[in-house]
């Protein structure tokens, strides 16, 4: 089987701004223009490094998952995300072994990808995050 690659690493912050200050004083920069998923009640910063990306969340609105997240563990990792290039197939593939969802579907993710959570108890106590890319699009690294 081909190893999966990551795709991006989450950060939970209560302002885009005020977590990005790191990564900016690091010398990344965004991919694009702040994105908002309504769907995760979540507004995105995207920040290159290398062939993978630093992906800023801030809540939209109290029941986000985000919010959640920092009221009961405050800013800082909040999950990792391995690409992709059939999720049915992969979710089909992971569920043969046991693996737990937390949808029966994938759900739209920023610039336009499909994505999947998987359990933090299955995760071993982080949450994991299959992305699908839209076919042909090209983002860095490869994306
Ligand atoms: C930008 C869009 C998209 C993209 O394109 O990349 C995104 O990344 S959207 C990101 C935001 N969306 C989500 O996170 C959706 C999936 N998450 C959820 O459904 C929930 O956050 C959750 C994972 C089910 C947790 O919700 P919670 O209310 O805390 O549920 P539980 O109380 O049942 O928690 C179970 C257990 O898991 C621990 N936990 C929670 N969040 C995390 C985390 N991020 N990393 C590691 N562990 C986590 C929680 O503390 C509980 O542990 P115990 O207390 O030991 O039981
Ligand atoms: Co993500």
């Amino acid at each position: 089987m081909k190893a999966m690659l990551l795709d991006h690493v989450a950060i939970a912050t209560p302002d885009l701004d005020l977590g990005a200050a790191p990564y900016t004083a690091l010398g990344l920069t965004p991919e694009g223009p702040d994105e908002e998923v309504a769907g995760q009640g979540v507004r995105v910063r995207a920040f290159v490094a290398g062939d993978t990306l630093i992906e800023l969340l801030a809540p939209t609105h109290p029941d986000s998952p985000i919010a959640a997240f920092l009221e009961r563990r405050g800013p800082g990792l909040h999950h990792t995300a391995y690409r992709v290039a059939d999720l049915d197939a992969e979710m089909a593939r992971l569920r043969g072994q046991g693996a737990r969802f937390l949808s029966d579907t994938p759900a739209p993710g920023r610039a336009g990808t499909r994505v999947a959570f998987l359990h933090p108890k299955w995760g071993a106590g982080t949450l994991i995050e299959l992305v699908e890319h839209p076919a042909g699009a090209h983002g860095q690294g490869g994306h």
